[in-house]
């Protein structure tokens, strides 16, 4: 065994290998199967219907996605194995299903118990998904008896796949083991000649080769290259716990080169999961079709760029704390600042004019800020000749002013402006990019609203997915060149059909907007404005009057 040799505190943990109780040992009984049998022929005539009906059937789907399949253990903590994986699989694009080869009891701390799942059931699951579903690549994580290392690659060759990546998992980050010494014999003679790369941290690589140490990129070099002799395509030694350096490398070697891949170490506690997530995320990069080489490049980055998102998020007490592998977490813990549009959010809509404000000498930042202060409920920059570099920088600004006050703040037209400042959502016109594709890359919770001047558009504004309808131009305005104009006729057929809230827009100010608030058009919520706020000595002066001239209307005509 070599040096390779465990703290005496992890032997409460090696217990459990002596007496463990067997997850699901009782077999299923035969008539449930035979239930799933008739099951699938139910299915198959269900198919046939539904065709014959001119409805979608499974049989008429015909896109296949790249898909991952993770043979390892279960994290209650959710930071590692098969929930790591699920996670990276599922940012990374790729479909991602699971054998369960141990339940683990884990927190932020460290592991409390293990309970292996009987081989016979790890055989069932494997049999399930690689007799029906033929994932791409097979990634394995905690295999923690050498009977359910046997099973796999039982499986494996009865069932074969594009590619097997083994991440040799023994220790967890918290020092408590997984899969004890007598693995080593199982991994090295069964499972590594089948694999075509193996990730093995600086643990794992010196336990392979009896205990060597490793302290240096040098000596990973030649632990890639010895681990390389025992048979597996390609050998990436992690140094995420390499002593004393600054950066974060690996060491991938393919037989012939060798290739060091470093990122920034990243100070944080929330590390947790990185070797679960890298292994899979270069499964799923295989499963796309990369070559070894940018598959571990890409897993990398994404591994680094997880993490560094990650550094200060609070999830358990402990030192080992996971990290968020949709970067999004942090997002929402701004929820106080961040609520879901209403309706309402329509009254006075404020929009803004660069050079209205170059004009007065103010800032975008100032003019926005008095705008809120007067009660303006919801803000769009509208930047028609902005470099996208100051776009960006003013929107951060803006966006800060809004969250400050509550108020939803979205970005004329630019996408990838809204994405890069995380604002509350994008306002397009007909001709830009459409609803459908907006929603698809801004996600479900993002505000989306469209113009329409028409019934038309605006049943078809509903059915892409938008939550709001810009009308006009109501009145003849100078803010925008060729607006054809609507007036209070075409704003009111646009309501009336309308399933989503409207706000009314174009030439409107203190003087006419009364008219179009006591039109008492169904889903009118507000009106939105440019010149009658922005061209104005003070904005915030300006928007208070406004804002007073609405709520009368609107409460005259109720
Ligand atoms: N603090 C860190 N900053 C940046 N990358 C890291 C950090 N810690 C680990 N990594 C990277 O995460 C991946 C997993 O490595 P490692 O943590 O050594 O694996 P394991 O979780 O199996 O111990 C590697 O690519 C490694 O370089
Ligand atoms: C079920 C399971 N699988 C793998 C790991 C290794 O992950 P880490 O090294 O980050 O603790 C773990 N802790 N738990």
């Amino acid at each position: 065994m070599g040096n390779f040799c465990f703290p005496i505190w992890h032997l409460r943990n090696c217990l459990y290998y002596f007496c463990f109780q067997p997850l699901c040992s009782n077999s299923v009984p035969l008539h449930s199967i035979s239930r799933v049998f008739s099951k699938t022929r139910v299915l198959h005539s269900k198919a046939m219907l539904q065709e014959e009906e001119g409805k979608p059937s499974v049989a008429a789907a015909k896109l296949r996605v790249p898909h991952v399949l993770t043979v390892a253990g279960s994290d209650s903590g959710g930071g590692a194995g098969i929930q790591a994986d699920l996670k990276a699989c599922a940012e990374r694009g790729v479909y991602c299903s699971t054998v369960i080869t141990a339940v683990t009891a884990q927190n932020t701390v460290g592991v409390q118990g293990v309970n292996i799942v009987v081989e016979d059931f790890v055989r069932e699951q494997l049999k399930s998904v690689l007799s029906d579903m033929h994932p791409d690549v097979v990634k394995t994580g905690m295999l923690p008896s050498p009977g359910i290392v046997k099973v796999l690659c039982q499986s494996l060759k009865e069932f074969q796949v594009k590619a097997l990546v083994v991440d040799p998992v023994m220790v967890s980050t918290s020092g408590d083991v997984l899969a004890g010494p007598m693995m080593l014999a199982s991994f090295r003679e069964e499972l590594l000649p089948m694999a075509d790369i193996v990730t093995p941290n600086l643990r794992e690589a010196s336990a392979l080769l009896g205990g060597v140490a490793l302290e240096t990129v040098a000596d990973m070099r030649s632990a890639a290259k010895s681990i390389h002799d025992i048979g597996p395509r390609n050998v990436l030694v992690k140094g995420g716990d390499l002593p004393a350096s600054s950066d974060a490398v690996d060491v991938l070697f393919d037989g012939k080169d060798f290739y060091e891949f470093r990122s920034s170490r990243i100070k944080t506690f929330n590390s947790h999961g990185t070797g679960c997530t890298l292994a899979s995320s270069i499964a799923a990069e295989l499963a796309k079709g990369s070559s070894v080489f940018s598959a571990v490049k890409i897993a990398k980055r994404y591994v680094e760029t997880a993490l560094d998102y990650s550094r200060d998020i609070l999830i358990g007490g402990g030192q080992q704390g996971p990290f968020d592998h949709f970067m999004k977490l942090k997002g929402n813990s701004m929820k106080s600042t961040r609520r879901p549009f209403e309706p309402s959010d329509l009254l006075l809509y404020a929009v803004t004019d660069s050079r209205m404000n170059k004009k007065w000498g103010r800032s975008i930042r100032d003019a926005v800020k008095a705008a809120v202060e007067g009660g303006a409920t919801i803000v769009q920059l509208r930047e028609k000749d902005a470099d996208t570099g100051d776009f960006l920088g003013a929107a951060k600004a803006c966006l800060e002013v809004c969250r400050h006050h509550g108020v939803p703040f979205l970005i004329n037209d630019r996408i990838d402006i809204a994405l890069a400042c995380d604002a509350d959502g994008v306002h397009v016109g007909q001709s830009d990019m459409p609803v459908r594709v907006a929603r698809t890359i801004l996600g479900p919770d993002k505000i989306i609203g469209i113009s329409c001047k028409t019934p038309e558009q605006a049943e078809k504004a509903w059915i892409d997915g938008a939550d709001y309808i810009g009308c006009g131009g109501v009145y003849p305005t100078n803010t925008k060149e060729n607006n054809i104009t609507v007036g209070l006729d075409g704003l009111k057929k646009v309501c009336l059909v309308s399933k989503l809230p409207v706000v009314a827009i174009g030439g409107i100010g203190i003087s006419n907007v009364k008219p179009v608030m006591e039109l008492g058009a169904p889903n009118l919520e507000g009106v939105a404005v440019v010149s009658a706020l922005f061209d104005r000595e003070s904005i915030l002066v300006e928007t208070e009057k406004l804002r007073r001239v609405i709520i009368d209307s609107t409460k005259a005509v109720k």
